[in-house]
């Protein structure tokens, strides 16, 4: 058998079907070497006028709920069996709509649901956890040189009900069976990347290569780019992704454990001490991946710093970056924020904070050590 590779699109990337006839491009070079599985999300932003329509009904649910006085918990338990069902369903479109272009590109291909797996989950509905995979069917198909475009997001609960694995988490469909199989995992966007900042709300840089770990940390905190489910599942599965652009040709980004040495500022040439309930960081400020932002080396940070947030000394900067909550690192944290109390001032109630290795006490070194192993 060849070696498989999982590719996933993201909802953006098959928002219609010019834009998903421009992803299939991406599957002939890979074609020949690889047996192919795909993963897509719902299209566009499908899932929200999901999430709309339910709320509609919810509310109205609630009204009925207290008319009838039944029990909370079961009424609760029935509305999300239908939610759920009602919220995958951009995914089993998404999944047919493709499959049905990759035939019409001259491929032989099927679009799978969750359960036809299947991938079964806890009953969480709404942000089901994974419990188990069959590869069985998929693996079929493999062999009979068709291509399975399986919906992403989707699972089926022990007692058969559709669940949804939580927000963005086509990209943890992705990851699961790329573990199952063995194989690398390639989350198509449409940006090009993994960026040290939102590329589209600020002037990030992109990061060829980064750790499981670093990412999981951006994903967390709100770094849209992949969602934290799959980074955590891929860690604890060693699968390698590659976050690319579906649309361009420039080469994106790996999260793996054999990350470049360069980027990775906040583990390496930086300390992270973790801080406890940030506030939200405004996008403009200095400070964004998601709510993180890594550069990789001091030019890069000063080059930042000056143009994007004039009144702050560069100087004293450079011994601030990042961030992470935990309880025990909040009085270490004023206690250097007081040391620098102009950059404390500046940056308020933000409670971000990084110490290059060269500033750093032993009691920040032993911080970042327990935090980063
Ligand atoms: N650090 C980051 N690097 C890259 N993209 C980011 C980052 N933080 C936030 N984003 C945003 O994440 C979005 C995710 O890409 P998109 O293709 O829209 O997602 P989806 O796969 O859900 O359709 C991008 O449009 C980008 O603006
Ligand atoms: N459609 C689902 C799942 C998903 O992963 O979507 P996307 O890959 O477009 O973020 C959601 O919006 O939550």
């Amino acid at each position: 058998m060849k070696r498989c590779l999982v590719m996933k699109f993201g909802g953006a990337t098959v928002a219609d079907i010019d834009k998903i006839k421009h992803c299939i491009k991406k599957i002939s070079p890979k074609f020949n070497e690889h047996s192919i599985i795909i993963v897509v999300s719902a299209m566009n932003d499908t899932t929200n006028q999901l999430r709309d329509l339910i709320s509609q009904i919810s509310s109205e649910n609630e009204c009925a709920l207290e008319k009838h006085s039944g029990n909370l918990n079961s009424i609760k338990k029935y509305s999300n069996i239908a939610s759920d069902l009602i919220l995958s369903s951009g995914e089993t479109i998404s999944a047919g709509v493709f499959s049905l272009c990759l035939q019409d590109c001259g491929y032989k291909s099927i679009p799978l649901c969750g359960w036809q797996l299947p991938i079964v989950t806890d009953d969480n509905y709404g942000d089901a956890e994974i419990q188990q995979i069959s590869m069985k069917y998929i693996k079929e198909l493999i062999n009979q040189k068709t291509i399975p475009v399986v919906a992403g997001f989707q699972g089926i609960s022990p007692s058969k009900n559709i669940t949804t694995l939580g927000e963005s988490s086509s990209d943890l469909t992705a990851v699961a069976i790329a573990a199952e199989l063995n194989a690398d995992c390639y989350i198509y966007k449409n940006v090009s990347g993994v960026f040290t900042c939102d590329p589209n709300s600020n002037s990030g840089k992109k990061i060829d290569s980064l750790s499981y770990e670093n990412m999981e940390i951006a994903s967390k905190h709100g770094a849209k780019v992949v969602c934290y489910k799959a980074v955590k599942y891929a860690k604890k599965h060693n699968v390698k992704i590659f976050v690319e652009s579906a649309f361009q040709k420039e080469s994106g980004t790996m999260i793996s454990n054999n990350f470049s040495q360069k980027n990775i500022v906040t583990s390496q040439q930086a300390f992270i001490i973790p801080l406890e309930n940030h506030d939200p960081i405004p996008s403009e400020h200095i400070f964004t991946f998601g709510k993180w932002c890594i550069f990789s080396n001091q030019e890069e940070f000063e080059n930042y710093a000056l143009n994007n947030n004039k009144n702050i000394s560069k100087q004293k900067y450079m011994k601030i970056t990042l961030i992470h909550p935990s309880k025990i690192a909040k009085d270490h944290f004023l206690n250097i924020a007081k040391k620098y109390s102009e950059i404390y001032s500046c940056m308020d109630s933000y409670s971000w904070i990084c110490i290059e290795k060269k500033y750093a006490s032993n009691l920040e070194k032993d911080l970042h050590e327990s935090f980063v192993k």
